[in-house]
């Protein structure tokens, strides 16, 4: 490689500059200035001018010697190429040659060109922008368009809706307000209702008091003074018969209580027959079911008590499945429930709930047949019912035919899709001497329990006597009495009784002082395996307080000291026991259940009117709740 002269020393600075510059990358490529110029295809001459600074070269040489000089080593730096750019337009304007201006031009151009290049760029980019929002703008306008159209109907359709449903609502509000006012004129006309009716209640009492008082002066008269001895006079055997007529069948002499059947048929039909009549309500007698089936079977149930509705029954937790048993039974007979087996203690209301069922029934189905039957009374084939209620079916007794004749009742009935309904003081599984076929049976339905009532609804039940008998009690004074009698709503009625009696005669108010005072001698502990003792303790010391034997009291005599004494055990069997009924009547030697419903209701009213009364009553209690004490010690 031929090498380069030393450069000028009158070289202008610029000229210098850019020459060392060249020289220092021409080195690079370790060629002869002549071999590049062939490679090259350039002058020599005009290189070794370029090199030595004595000529300004054209940027073109110098852009393609810095591309060789790449190709050898590696590219130069951007700082490196404009430092070259740099100096090359210096010496350029230094040398004032017209090719500087050319270059400064050719330079302007090109920037220009470039700044038009990205100005048309970015017209082209915001030219496609512009046009894409454009469209945009279209799109959402025809949406808004649309969405404007859709609003209107639906605006014109709900205003249509609401104007309908603003009619409907005035409508039903008009109906509304004048269904109000009927409402409340038909409270008021119910209001009226029933203080006419708590009237003639109140005046119906009035007149069987006298009428008691009459017919016990009557009494005294007709017996002389020897055999009123003990102070009360029993106008009316234990039966409902006059005391001292011994002739007839003693079945057929009591009066059953209740005042209105009492009052409206018993007593004046009894004055002209010389034998009360049995009131309509009372089941039959085996005597009656024998002597007298009934002749019509479409005839209406005679043997239901008047009181004994739905109505008239208080429902809670205890007794809400069977009372809504009971109705779909009446609404539906045979049909829901069939058989409908009730059971639970004496006196939950078991037979109410049936007589209710055949109320009921004989509302929604005026020709319907109904029949009420006990069970000790069952002695045939009952087939010419659609709903049949057989009551206490623990008293079915070990009586082979009375028990096939049931049997066969059951699947006769059963089969012809005939209502059945049954209760009992327990369950079909604890009645094993009915035989299996029997109490299967009884298990096909629905077996319901029927549990003690539960405070609210003891409440309720006295809330309900007070007002249906327009007592005063003070509220707090039937808390303590719900409180402290649990068991049943005969104890619960008892208890009341009790109470207002006490009031009545001492004409104190009923409060709370008085309820815990009157019942501090109630006989607690009553438990199911305890009522035949109790009873049996009630017997005895009845007896020993008036004087007689227990064989005297269990006697068919009537003398009216025996009936009073009899009629008062009977009456403390009913509230100081769990015994049922039948089990009372048969301690004294009585068949027939209604004896002691009787004896109950009668005592029950007397305790209010006769302090001599309420006096044994209690006193006999005491002497019990003793015995019943020495008993658990
Ligand atoms: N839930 C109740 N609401 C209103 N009164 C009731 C209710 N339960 C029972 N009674 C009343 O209590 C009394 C006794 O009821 P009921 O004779 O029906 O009892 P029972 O269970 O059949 O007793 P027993 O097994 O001794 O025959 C009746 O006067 C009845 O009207």
């Amino acid at each position: 490689m031929g090498s380069l002269v030393p450069l000028g020393g009158d070289l202008p600075d610029e000229s210098r500059a850019l020459a060392e510059a060249l020289r220092g990358l021409f080195d690079g490529l370790g060629l002869s200035v002549r071999r590049y110029a062939a490679r090259r295809s350039w002058d020599a001459g005009s290189i070794s001018r370029f090199l030595n600074g004595t000529r300004v070269p054209t940027w073109d040489f110098v852009t393609t010697l810095i591309g060789d000089v790449a190709e050898q080593h590696r590219p130069l730096t951007p700082e490196a190429t404009e430092l070259l750019r740099r100096l090359h337009r210096e010496a350029l304007a230094r040398s004032g040659s017209s090719t500087h201006r050319v270059q400064v031009l050719e330079d302007e151009l090109a920037e220009a060109d470039r700044q038009s290049t990205r100005s048309a760029a970015l017209v082209r980019a915001l030219e496609g922008a512009l046009v894409d929002a454009q469209h945009r703008v279209s799109d959402l306008e025809v949406q808004i368009g649309q969405l404007r159209a859709h609003h209107d109907r639906e605006r014109a359709d709900t205003d249509k809706a609401l104007r309908l449903y603003e009619d409907q609502m005035s409508g039903l509000r008009r109906e509304r307000l004048s269904l109000i006012e009927q409402v409340e004129a038909l409270g008021e006309e119910l209001r009226d209702a029933h203080a006419r009716r708590m009237e003639a209640e109140r005046r119906c009492e009035e007149l069987e008091r006298e009428l008691i008082t009459v017919e016990e002066q009557q009494g005294r008269e007709d017996v002389g003074p020897d055999q009123a001895g003990d102070g009360y006079v029993d106008s009316l055997g234990e039966d409902g018969d006059s005391v001292g007529d011994h002739g007839d069948d003693p079945l057929n002499e009591f009066l059953v209580p209740g005042r209105q059947t009492g009052r409206q048929t018993g007593r004046q039909t009894g004055r002209q027959t010389g034998r009360p009549p049995r009131p309509a309500w009372v089941g039959h007698s085996s005597t009656q079911t024998r002597a007298s089936p009934p002749k019509d079977p479409h005839a209406a149930p005679k043997d239901l008590h008047p009181a004994h509705i739905f109505d008239t029954l208080i429902v809670g937790e205890s007794n809400r499945f069977a009372h809504a048993a009971a109705e779909a039974v009446a609404e539906s007979p045979g049909k829901t429930y069939n058989p409908l087996f009730l059971y639970g203690a004496s006196g939950i209301g078991k037979t109410h709930l049936l007589h209710a069922i055949g109320h009921h029934a004989r509302r929604l189905h005026p020709n319907i047949r109904v029949r009420y039957v006990r069970s000790e009374d069952f002695r045939r084939a009952i087939l010419d019912v659609d709903i049949l209620l057989v009551d206490d079916v623990q008293f079915l007794r070990d009586d082979r035919a009375a028990l096939d004749e049931l049997l066969r009742t059951f699947n006769i009935l059963q089969e012809a899709g005939r209502q059945i309904v049954l209760s009992s003081d327990r369950p079909p599984k604890q009645l094993p001497y009915l035989g299996d076929r029997l109490r299967s049976r009884f298990e096909w339905g629905v077996v319901t329990h029927i549990q003690p009532p539960e405070l609210e609804t003891r409440f309720a039940l006295l809330s309900r006597r007070v007002r249906e008998k327009q007592l005063t009690v003070d509220p707090e004074a039937l808390e303590f009495i719900a409180a402290h009698t649990s068991r049943n709503i005969r104890e619960l009625e008892g208890a009341l009784n009790r109470v207002t009696a006490y009031a009545r005669l001492n004409r104190a108010p009923v409060d709370l002082d008085l309820a815990a005072t009157v019942l501090k001698d109630l006989v607690p502990d009553r438990g199911p395996s305890r009522g035949e003792r109790v009873g049996e303790l009630i017997a005895t010391a009845t007896a020993d307080h008036f004087g007689m034997e227990l064989g005297e009291l269990r006697s068919r005599n009537r003398s009216r000291a025996l009936v009073t004494a009899r009629q008062i055990a009977m009456y403390l069997c009913c509230e100081l026991t769990d015994l049922s009924r039948p089990k009372i009547g048969e301690l004294f030697h009585r068949e027939d259940p209604a004896v002691v419903d009787h004896a109950e209701h009668k005592i029950r009213a007397l305790m209010a009117e006769r302090r001599s009364i309420y006096n044994q009553i209690t006193e006999l209690t005491v002497r019990v709740k003793d015995a019943v004490d020495a008993l658990a010690d």
